[in-house]
């Protein structure tokens, strides 16, 4: 007799993303395990809460991943999806990064107003309005068109496309993955080259985190596995981790196989967008690339340019 089939509990966040890419994670496991059952349990998080101030300003690691987190140690669900850029580098004790899904384009997008359509990113007008809420899209972008203006922009992609759309803005920066996730695919206007805006950690895959230990979810979680998608974002979270940087710092990466021989590029800019450290690495050993390109950026002074946001950062909280 095969063992009773048992309810397996997903927790997500409300937000139209994320409810996307949790009914594609049920869907999935569903389809490999049609004995189990596999239930979604919504609920809100602090950075859903504080929609309307600068998420920049707020910096706090896990803002997006504690609520579900607390549900999953407190066994009242089994595991929680998210997207991987969200999740910080060092998890909850008891917790661990069960499954990394394969990657869609990691890229960043530049959607414009309809008066802007003859433009590209390389092309805008001095003083065109662009809008982010990234640090990492800010500083590289400051560098590469300190001729551009940027505005921070805030709330769901929605809310986002609408302001663009009503004139608040010339053109935004989005991720790709989330415009294609949300069925806004055709609002892309160009993909951003890696040369000029270096996607975010993790950028396009989704992590899915579960109980430590809990073998049973672990294994069921391996049916997502994607192996490239993994070591590309296992060397990228390294990098971040030996940076100390959760996902409000303005670091940059792009990973990419050549055979069995992964490359890693990262950058650290200021905000200000006057200092740029970029290099990279290859191997194949992805936690060594991570803290072998830190050392790298480091020795160019990327630390200082950290230290620097860090203590401003401490000085707005206070
Ligand atoms: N910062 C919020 C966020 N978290 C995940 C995505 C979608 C892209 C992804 O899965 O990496 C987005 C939107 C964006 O950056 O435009």
């Amino acid at each position: 007799m095969s063992a009773p089939s048992s309810t397996i509990r997903i927790g997500s966040r409300k937000s139209q993303l994320a409810l996307v890419q949790t009914h594609w994670v049920q869907g999935e496991l569903q389809r490999l395990y049609p004995d189990h059952t596999f239930e979604v349990c919504t609920m809100s998080t602090q950075g859903d809460n504080i929609l309307d101030v600068a998420l920049a300003k707020i910096g706090d690691k896990g803002l997006f991943t504690k609520e579900l987190e607390v549900s999953m140690l407190k066994q009242e669900t089994d595991l929680a999806v998210h997207s991987l850029k969200d999740l910080p580098t060092m998890l909850p004790e008891g917790l661990g990064l069960g499954v990394i899904t394969e990657r869609v384009d990691p890229a960043d997008a530049l959607v414009v107003h309809a008066d802007y359509q003859e433009y590209k990113i390389e092309t805008l007008p001095a003083g065109s309005v662009i809008g982010t809420s990234s640090l990492r899209r800010l500083a590289q972008l400051r560098y590469h068109y300190p001729h551009l203006e940027f505005k921070d922009i805030r709330g769901n992609l929605n809310t986002r496309l609408g302001k663009l759309d009503a004139g608040e803005y010339d053109g935004i920066i989005l991720a790709v993955a989330g415009l294609q996730r949300l069925d806004f695919g055709d609002r892309i206007h160009q993909a951003i080259p890696a040369e000029i805006s270096l996607h975010a950690v993790g950028q396009g895959a989704l992590g899915i985190e579960c109980r430590e230990g809990d073998e049973e979810i672990l294994s069921i979680l391996q049916g997502l596995a994607h192996q490239p998608s993994t070591l590309r974002c296992l060397a990228e979270r390294s990098f971040l981790r030996e940076l100390e940087g959760g996902c409000q710092v303005p670091i940059g990466v792009n990973t990419s196989f050549e055979g069995d021989q992964l490359t890693l590029v990262g950058m650290v800019a200021s905000l200000d967008g006057k200092r740029l450290i970029k290099d990279q690495v290859t191997g194949t050993d992805p936690e060594a690339l991570g803290s072998e390109l830190a050392a790298k950026v480091r020795e160019q002074g990327a630390q200082e340019i950290l230290d620097e946001i860090f203590a401003e950062a401490r000085q707005n909280a206070q």
